[in-house]
């Protein structure tokens, strides 16, 4: 019986219809053996980091129950990504979705194609504003910081605001548009 973790992922996109993409990517990773999302965050508008000349993005982050390896769980992100039809032209230029591999438990994982804690998410609002909706006190190895003192902390240039619309997760999982609908 293989033991089961709490990982957290985060997700970008900022190409077609972008909360289509996010409940997409969702209800994929969801849908996978070994994978159960457990919660999400609220979504965010987020200025481009790193590549000033494409849209904004939408960003949120996810928990996951797993009991698959940090290897296989990369596998299955990169799988759904490629299934969001994600086509990598420029690094860090525009995508579809963009599912990165935050925290995976407390476990510290250096890999030829996987490094965990991922190993820029604490330099992104994008990632850890998010995160701090779901794991304010999960500590970020190696810093020794949970996030919320690492969001707070941060001096990121990008302007990042929660979204008009969010996703609701259980049961119900409609995207419940709160004023106006945003794509
Ligand atoms: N923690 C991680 N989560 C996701 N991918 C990772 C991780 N660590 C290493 N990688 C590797 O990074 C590769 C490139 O990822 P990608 O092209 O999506 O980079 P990016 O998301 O655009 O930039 P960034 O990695 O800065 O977020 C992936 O194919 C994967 O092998
Ligand atoms: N706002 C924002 N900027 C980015 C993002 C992202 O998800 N959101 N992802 C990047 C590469 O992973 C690079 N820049």
């Amino acid at each position: 019986m293989r033991s089961q973790v709490t990982a957290y992922i985060g997700l970008g996109t900022n190409l077609g219809d972008r909360l289509a993409n996010l409940k997409e990517a969702l209800d994929r990773l969801d849908a996978r053996q070994g994978i159960e999302v457990t919660r999400i965050s609220s979504i965010y508008e987020t200025d481009p980091i790193g590549f000033a000349d494409q849209p904004d993005f939408l960003n949120m982050c996810a928990e996951l129950v797993t009991d698959l390896s940090p290897e296989e769980l990369l596998d299955a992100l990169l799988g759904v990504e490629q299934e969001l039809f994600r086509v990598r032209t420029v690094r860090w230029g525009p995508r579809t979705i963009d599912l990165d591999l935050l925290l995976y438990g407390e476990q510290v994982f250096k890999g030829d194609q996987l490094t965990i804690p991922h190993p820029r998410m604490t330099e992104r609002a994008f990632v850890l504003v998010p995160l701090a909706d779901l794991a304010p006190d999960a500590v970020v190895p190696p810093t020794g910081k949970t996030v919320a003192q690492l969001a707070e902390e941060l001096e990121d240039d990008g302007e990042i605001r929660r979204a008009a619309s969010q996703l609701e997760w259980g049961n119900s999982r409609e995207i419940s548009p709160l004023n106006g609908m945003i794509n």
